[in-house]
């Protein structure tokens, strides 16, 4: 089972995006958060910079749109270079055609869950995603404590990827560091993002390396892992 780690761009110098994107190649993805100050009350970037950003690094772009109206908006940050689309299903009119759409144009389909919408209705939805990311802080900025209340939902849907026997990756985010990155490991999630956690250290690329570290042995000593 591998690990990946998603340093989020929200906690680097917006003024220098490629520089930071750069700080960080040893990542598997670069997370962007993309915010429209309508669904969460922050306001980020969108998609030009989106579509510089593919340019100047190798880095694949994790795309998390916490944004309204995410049917007609997704497909354009897949056009705009983006390898992994997220989402919110709290702003999808449909969800199934949304991330059909989004495998249709050739990137990754994934879907985002607020700390306060359950899995368990989006279950039969499971097998036309790439991705889910449970939200483990309110969403719209970085920087915040870790929602510990999110464990059991982490563990909930790891069941539910195993009972449909899908390959589905489980990407937590929010808070995630090295005091809370085990306990998400543990509970099921297999890609972790970190925003403060990465850029906030001295040294970025040092601390990306040393999440993994942490990530993997949680993962390898998992129940849920141990299972496959
Ligand atoms: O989606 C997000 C906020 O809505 C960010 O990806 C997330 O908060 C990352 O920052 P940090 O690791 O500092 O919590
Ligand atoms: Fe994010």
């Amino acid at each position: 089972m591998a690990v990946q780690i998603n340093p989020s761009i929200l906690s680097a110098d917006f003024a220098r995006l490629a520089d930071e994107a750069k700080a960080v190649e040893g990542a598997d993805w670069l997370h962007v958060d993309v915010m429209d100050n309508h669904f969460v009350p922050n306001l980020t970037l969108g998609v030009p910079v989106v579509e510089s950003l593919a340019r100047a690094t190798d880095t694949p772009l994790d795309c998390h749109l916490m944004i309204e109206d995410a049917d007609r908006w997704a497909p354009q940050y897949v056009e705009a270079g983006a390898s992994s689309v997220t989402f919110h299903v709290e702003a999808a009119a449909a969800p199934v055609r949304l991330a059909r759409e989004i495998r249709a144009k050739g990137a990754r389909a994934s879907m985002a869950l607020k700390p306060a919408t359950p899995i368990e209705p989006y279950e039969d939805l499971l097998p036309e995603l790439d991705m889910l990311l449970i939200m483990t802080v309110e969403p719209g900025f970085g920087g915040q404590a870790f929602l510990d209340i999110m464990l059991p939902k982490i563990r909930r849907t790891r069941e539910l990827i195993a009972k449909h026997g899908l390959e589905l990756w489980l990407q937590v985010d929010g808070g995630v560091s090295a005091s809370t990155i085990e306990r998400c490991a543990d509970a099921g999630a297999d890609v972790f993002v970190a925003g403060s956690a990465v850029y906030g250290a001295n040294d970025p690329a040092a601390a990306v390396h040393a999440l993994r570290t942490q990530a993997e042995t949680a993962v390898a000593k998992a129940s849920w892992a141990c299972d496959h």
